[in-house]
């Protein structure tokens, strides 16, 4: 990016100026030899800065902690009508202290192979694989789908054949993100209901005959609208004798899909069942619920049952779920065939009850807990994959045990260009902004960009704070020391009203909501950096209404008579938008954080959502210099087959990260580092402005630690606490204060309110009750709070985190013995001593890898 794309802000003031320093011309004599003085300290604090900079570019990975050298910044003042003091400001702070990064030797990047991988195949079509002519006819004039795609060449014929019950075959269907494999499974089901339609008493009170799960909402909704208008078809009977007049049947009338995520009521949702759906998509935890107390959901003639994101299925810890779900749907089944034989049912007669239903297991990974699912849910299966086009067939559920490369052939579409960049801690977060700066400048209107992040509340606190901060802020407007200390005070009083009169202390916070610009509900808002682009957010603890608000406004479809929106947009998200989501064209995926669970496979499946259907697409990785390794470790595990790992056809180009700031901040030489300068002092003042800010951050910064520390011990070598500067990560989020100091002011607020515990996870093991609430927490009431609003994250997945936290809990419970107190370095670094304090820190460990993602 050029100087075209000019910051918003007086970046002059800041800028290298072209006249040497000190020499002001004009004005009093006083003013002159100020401005001389004022000169010469800055170029004797320049020097001592540099020659701590050389001193700490050292082998140590961990890099050496800078004595204070600054000048006395803004935040100390408390003089709040002095003027901005940009001279006075730490402009070199960022740049200094960094540890030595070793610039990717390519600076041209690897261009990806020509032939995209997960495109609609040139070479075939749909009528040659079985497909009724009027589906075909469907899909190529209103679908604009002309020609299948591989795995869907090589799972239609297959799934679409009817067989007898003893050469029916379950399907594991598995191929890359972005490939089409949720029409494989959706047109078989339809294909196969559709002669339905012939059988006089059919309507939609047939019950359900299709099931399809998805592990998050967002997935459910997607599939639900892919199933609806594939039965927008207007379908009729082809033997009809006038050829498809208007009298003809429909044959798609009687279909109707239904969704079962939570967000609506239970008594709105058993009214939807008792009326019929014959294909249901849903979330495990909902559905299962159905199962077991509703007594009007006609399921015994269940025909299809599809797991979508298998393995993330039993990541998530549904295991128990999927078998209660498979007994359930078994129990319904011999009960509704009982039932007609002992003449007790008002089924109408012809079904065929021989018929068993068909399984399907479906994802762009295989993991080995998909074993398990092969064993209990799985007859007869076939494996289809599609790199190949080929077959493989599955003996039984040992195959996978017995052949490991099965579960690993996992690799990123072909034409997905895959970069990193290593970032210094300190400069994070002004390098997000000038990758997202350029992206946005490159791709022009309608870009769209996602970005993982490692946690709730640091989704929460980045998508507040860029829309928060702006440039040219007074820096006395931020607020000094004094100023916040008297702000928590009042904030004190505030929660104490709180308790006592509900109705007055509600009004007061929300004015205060009001004066710190936090929307708890909110789901866009726009960056004065980063013109022209809205930013959403999207994580698992917000309302399910809200959370399909941000998708819509993020795909840029608001409403049916809303055009299509041109401006760019940004989605901040967690692993919850990893799986299976279909973005209309996403630009560029850039993960803030890398990982933390899941390793190559969630790697692979948040690349997945750029680059789809033979589209092309960019992915970043933005990496710590302690873990430059990780980039070996993740070209190695993702180069698909063992020919492909032999010749080593996948691999990320390292971006330089002086590049990525001149290109997103512009100017000559070095100027971008004076504009970004500008922008993270811009980013603080916002923080320092008041104290509901500062909790976000210090909250972001807090979870972000936890769930660093939650990366498997197999990657702790890469990603350890111990490797990380804390200080200069605390940057990252915007805060000055050193961690000890951020800890330690949670701690004061903590044991000065007792209860205040709510917004800033807290340091000596306060119970989480009563104070200020932040703009969705984990505890905070999801609209889906009647049991289901964490349907899709939980189980399994936290018992791994609490698992390795478990771990640290006895380490620090260790520490404790000696004497409790934090120390300086290490894993214990997040943690805070005291029992109580460590029990909770599992049970945040907890709601940030499961519900809370
Ligand atoms: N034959 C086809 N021709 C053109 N586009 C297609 C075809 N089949 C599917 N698509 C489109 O490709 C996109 C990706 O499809 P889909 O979401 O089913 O991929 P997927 O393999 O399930 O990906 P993931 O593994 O990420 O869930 C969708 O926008 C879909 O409409």
């Amino acid at each position: 990016m050029d100087d075209g794309l000019v910051l918003n802000l007086a970046v002059d003031d800041v800028a290298p100026s072209k006249r040497p320093a000190g020499s002001q011309k004009g004005g009093k004599w006083t003013d002159r030899l100020k401005a001389k003085r004022t000169a010469k300290r800055k170029a004797s604090t320049r020097e001592k800065a540099s020659v701590t900079n050389a001193a700490s570019e050292d082998s140590n990975p961990r890099p050496v902690k800078r004595p204070r050298t600054e000048p006395v910044t803004a935040t100390t003042s408390n003089k709040p009508s002095a003027p901005a003091k940009p001279q006075t400001q730490v402009i070199s702070s960022l740049f200094t202290s960094n540890p030595k990064v070793e610039l990717p030797k390519e600076t041209v990047v690897k261009r990806p192979a020509a032939k995209p991988s997960n495109a609609p195949v040139d070479s075939s079509t749909f009528e040659g694989l079985g497909l009724n002519p009027l589906i075909i006819s469907h899909l190529t004039n209103k679908m604009n789908i002309k020609k299948p795609t591989a795995i869907q060449r090589a799972s239609l014929p297959p799934m679409l054949v009817e067989t007898s019950n003893e050469d029916l075959r379950d399907v594991f269907i598995q191929s890359q993100t972005g490939s089409g494999k949720t029409l494989s499974y959706v047109l078989p089901i339809i294909q196969d209901l559709l002669p339905l339609s012939s059988l006089s008493y059919i309507d939609r009170s047939i019950g359900t005959l299709a099931i399809i799960i998805a592990p998050t909402r967002e997935l459910a909704k997607q599939i639900h609208e892919v199933v609806e208008a594939i039965l927008r078809m207007r379908l009729r009977a082809e033997n009809d004798a006038d050829g498809g007049a208007e009298n003809s049947t429909r044959m798609t009338r009687w279909l109707v899909s239904g969704l079962l995520i939570g967000g609506s009521t239970r008594t709105h949702e058993k009214a939807r069942l008792r009326k019929g759906c014959p294909i249901l998509v849903s979330t495990p935890g909902r559905l299962l619920d159905h199962i077991q107390n509703t007594s009007s959901f006609n399921v015994g003639k269940c025909r299809w049952l599809v797991l979508d994101e298998a393995d993330q299925l039993m990541e998530l810890g549904f295991e128990e779920t999927i078998t209660g779900i498979l007994r359930g749907l078994e129990g319904r089944r011999k009960l509704a065939i009982q039932a007609v034989k002992e003449g007790k049912s008002l089924e109408v007669g012809g079904w065929d009850w021989e018929r068993r239903r068909r399984t399907v297991l479906c994802s762009a990974t295989l993991r080995d807990s998909v074993q398990t699912l092969v064993g209990t849910a799985l007859i007869n299966p076939i494996m289809i994959k599609a790199l190949e086009a080929d077959k493989e067939d599955i003996a039984g559920p040992d195959a996978v045990t017995a052949n490991p490369s099965t579960t690993q052939s996992l690799t990123p579409p072909s034409q997905l260009l895959q970069k990193y960049v290593v970032v210094p801690l300190k400069l994070r977060l002004v390098a997000l902004v000038a990758l997202l700066r350029t992206l946005i400048a490159q791709g022009g209107n309608g870009t769209k960009i996602i970005v993982f992040l490692s946690c709730t509340d640091s989704v929460d606190f980045h998508w507040t704070l860029l829309g928060g901060a702006s440039m040219g802020d007074p820096e006395e407007g931020a607020g000094s020391e004094e100023d916040e200390a008297k702000d928590s005070e009042s904030e004190d009083d505030d929660d104490e009203e709180d308790e006592s009169d509900d109705g007055k202390s509600k009004q007061k916070g929300k004015s205060k909501a009001k004066s710190s610009n936090l929307d708890p509900d909110g789901v866009e808002t726009k960056c004065p950096l980063i013109p022209n682009a809205s930013i959403y957010r999207l994580h698992g603890s917000l309302p399910t209404a809200t959370r399909m608000r941000a998708l819509k406004g993020f795909a840029g479809t608001k409403g049916k008579n809303q055009p299509q929106s041109t401006s760019s947009s940004i989605l901040l998200c967690t692993s919850v938008a990893s799986r299976g989501l279909d973005l209309p064209l996403v630009k560029a995926v850039i993960q803030y954080d890398l990982p933390t669970e899941g390793g190559p496979n969630e790697y692979i499946h948040r690349v997945g959502r750029t680059a789809r259907a033979g589209k092309g697409g960019e992915a970043w990785s933005m990496v710590a210099p302690s873990e430059t390794e990780w980039v070996k470790w993740i070209e190695e595990r993702i180069q698909g087959d063992d020919d492909q790992k032999a010749k080593k056809t996948v691999s990320l180009s390292g971006v330089g990260i002086e590049s990525v700031l001149q290109s997103g901040y512009g100017g000559k030489g070095k100027e971008y580092e004076a504009r970004a300068t500008e922008v993270q002092l811009a980013f603080e003042r916002w923080v320092l402005r008041h104290s509901d800010h500062a909790n976000l951050a210090r909250k972001a910064y807090l979870s972000h630690m936890r769930a660093y520390a939650t990366h498997p011990s197999n990657e702790k070598h890469i990603f350890h606490i111990r490797h990380l500067h804390l200080g200069h990560l605390a940057k990252s989020f915007a805060l000055r204060e050193a961690p000890t100091k951020v800890t330690s002011a949670s701690s004061k607020s903590k044991s000065k309110g007792s209860n205040k515990a709510k917004t800033t996870p807290n340091a000596k093991g306060g119970k989480p009750s009563g104070g200020k609430r932040p703009p969705r927490d984990a505890a905070s009431s999801d609209s889906d709070s009647d049991g289901y609003g964490h349907d899709n994250y939980g189980g399994k997945r936290d018992m791994d985190a609490e698992r390795r936290m478990k771990a640290v809990v006895r380490a620090q419970g260790r520490l404790t013995k000696k004497g409790g107190a934090m120390v300086s370095s290490g894993i214990s670094e997040f943690q805070i001593a005291g029992t109580d304090a460590l029990e909770k820190l599992v049970a945040l460990t907890r709601l940030d890898n499961g519900y809370n993602v």
